[in-house]
């Protein structure tokens, strides 16, 4: 699904020759500042490699359509911004951000169920906990239906539990819709547990 050769971003990331695979699950691992935030925004092309080619679905990225990009390829960021207002306006508010429209399969309520919120959605956003904005963040990606998510690793301010939690949910939906997850995490356990391969990533190298 992805191929990357010779790319180079400033002095943080370096990758010789990498290949993620469509519908599997790969973790990226490495230490703090290694770099590998900025090889999944590499993927949704937020950031431009300086050097090199990153091919999605057999076309360099830069000349994929860009639209058509943001919706197949959606990051799930560490500290997602929940907007103000309803659980129900942070739905819609997506949709028209996006341009998307909820499928016809998904519908508000059945998100919060798969994300295991038991709020309504005319409810507040803002008096969410943490962990909770982080499944409605979640909740907002399914919307989207991508095709390849991408999940940087939920901020520290989550107890291991529910970070855990959260990855076996994206998880379960990756399986369940055939869908393409590459993930960050620090944890080896949860590399482990989870991916189907596993890439390191240590001072802008992939070292394993
Ligand atoms: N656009 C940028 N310009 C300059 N430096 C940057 C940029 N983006 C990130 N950095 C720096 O590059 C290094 C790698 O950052 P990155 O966020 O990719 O690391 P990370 O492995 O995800 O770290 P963490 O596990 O702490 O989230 C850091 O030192 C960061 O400060």
């Amino acid at each position: 699904m992805f191929k990357l050769k010779d790319v180079k971003f400033k002095n943080i990331l370096n990758v010789e020759d990498i290949e993620l695979e469509e519908k599997m699950i790969t973790a990226i691992l490495g230490s703090s500042g290694g770099g590998k935030t900025t090889f999944l925004k590499l993927l949704n092309n937020m950031i431009t490699a300086d050097q090199g080619i990153i091919k999605y679905k057999g076309e360099e990225i830069e000349n994929y359509d860009p639209v058509k990009l943001r919706r197949e390829v959606v990051m799930l960021p560490q500290d997602p911004k929940i907007f103000k207002g309803t659980i129900k306006e942070n739905f819609e508010l997506t949709e028209e951000i996006t341009g998307n429209k909820a499928s016809k399969n998904l519908n508000y309520n059945d998100l919060l169920k798969k994300v295991s919120l038991t709020q309504n959605i005319d409810d507040s956003a803002d008096n969410l906990s943490g962990g909770e904005k982080q499944r409605l963040a979640l909740a907002r990606v399914m919307l989207l239906e991508p095709k390849v998510l991408l999940l940087d690793e939920p901020s520290s301010s989550l107890d291991k539990i529910t970070e855990e939690k959260i990855i076996n949910m994206v998880v379960d939906y990756a399986k369940e819709n055939n869908r393409t997850l590459i993930m960050v995490t620090h944890s080896p356990e949860i590399a482990k547990k989870f991916a189907d391969k596993i890439i390191n990533i240590e001072n802008g190298e992939i070292v394993d």
